[in-house]
């Protein structure tokens, strides 16, 4: 997969078909829309491209601080080369691009720097200055610059839409198993291993600590049985996400006891998986009453880890 974030990059000759949209987590129904952009390029020999933002567009709508991601950019990357998408077209979104009226957002961009020859949306696509263009302007436009627009409906589970807003609302609450359904795979964080208070071992129980990326969002507080995978090996993690309120640590940590494992991780990146959220983060009378109860976490983890999932031996 081609990753362009320029438009001197494009060969406009080549004729493509585009999805279009924020794409924020790739969920289920994100990837429905994907598998039907590449069931379209395909027949026509076009190059099926994903159009989307380098940067979140609310910041710059409103200036407000920028928003955090189901799924950071790398991530993304990886699960659109993953689903077979040729090109992935990371465009900038600024004052000049905000103020594009949807006619020429399409015109200069789709028709012209793109080719696009079919252009696929889902059913709730908004386009150009204060989001204007909807999904029938887009198919008036194709009408007029020569090209088809393909509509995907809204995915659903038990009647509730499939939004990345609606994984959000489920992580921010610690339902990771809801959000897990909605994004057809495991809730995952990826950062590298860094120092933390050098506690963990000296507890009997040393936590591979990672770096917190302000953009990243992370689960509800409290504790995770979760898969960690390092290097291509997967073991059971008990992750804690917290202040850890015993010690009076003020800083969010995410760190995670893993299962089985012994060895150095720091500066290694590992990817955590978030399966069943086990409880709320608790302030402990002593350091002992915690160690006994990290005891009890990782026998509940274990458990559960083993009758619910199939990736482990
Ligand atoms: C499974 C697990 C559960 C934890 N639960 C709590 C908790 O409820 N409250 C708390 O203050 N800290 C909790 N911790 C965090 C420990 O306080 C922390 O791992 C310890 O202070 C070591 O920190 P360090 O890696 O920065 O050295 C938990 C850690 C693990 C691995
Ligand atoms: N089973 C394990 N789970 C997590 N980390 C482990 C494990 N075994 C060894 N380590 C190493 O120990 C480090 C954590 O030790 P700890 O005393 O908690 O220090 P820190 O406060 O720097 O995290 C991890 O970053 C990792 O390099």
């Amino acid at each position: 997969m081609k990753v362009i974030e320029e438009y001197q990059q494009i060969d406009s000759n080549r004729e493509r078909s585009v999805a279009l949209g924020n794409f924020d987590g790739i969920h289920i129904g994100h990837q429905k829309l994907i598998e039907h952009l590449l069931d379209k390029s395909e027949p026509e020999k076009l190059e099926s491209c994903v159009y989307t933002f380098i940067n979140h567009t609310i910041p710059v709508i409103a200036d407000q601080q920028p928003i955090q991601y189901i799924t950071n950019l790398n991530s993304r990357k990886e699960i659109f080369q993953g689903l077979g998408v040729d090109m992935l077209f990371l465009d900038s979104f600024d004052k000049e691009m905000m103020t594009l009226t949807p006619e020429a957002f399409v015109e200069k961009i789709l028709v012209k720097v793109l080719n696009c020859k079919i252009a696929v949306v889902g059913f709730d696509y908004r386009f150009g200055y204060k989001a204007q263009g909807d999904v029938e302007l887009l198919k008036k436009l194709g009408e007029k610059y020569g090209f088809q627009v393909s509509v995907v409906d809204a995915v659903t589970i038990n009647e509730e839409k499939v939004s990345s807003s609606n994984i959000k609302k489920y992580l921010k609450n610690g339902d990771v198993e809801k959000a897990n359904a909605f994004l057809g795979r495991f809730f995952s964080i990826r950062n590298k291993v860094i120092h933390g208070d050098a506690r963990g071992k000296k507890l009997g129980y040393p936590t591979a600590n990672i770096d917190v990326d302000p953009l990243q969002l992370t689960p509800k507080e409290g504790v995770y049985a979760t898969l960690i995978n390092i290097n291509n090996n997967t073991y059971m993690g008990a992750t804690f996400i917290g202040t850890k309120p015993t010690f009076k640590s003020e800083k969010i940590a995410i760190e995670t006891f893993i299962i089985d494992y012994e060895g150095d991780l720091y500066h290694q990146f590992i990817d955590i998986s978030f399966i069943k959220r086990i409880r709320e983060e608790i302030i402990f009378k002593s350091p002992n009453e915690l160690i006994k109860q990290i005891n009890e976490d990782i026998k509940h983890i274990k458990t559960y880890l083993h009758s619910n999932t199939n990736v482990l031996k």
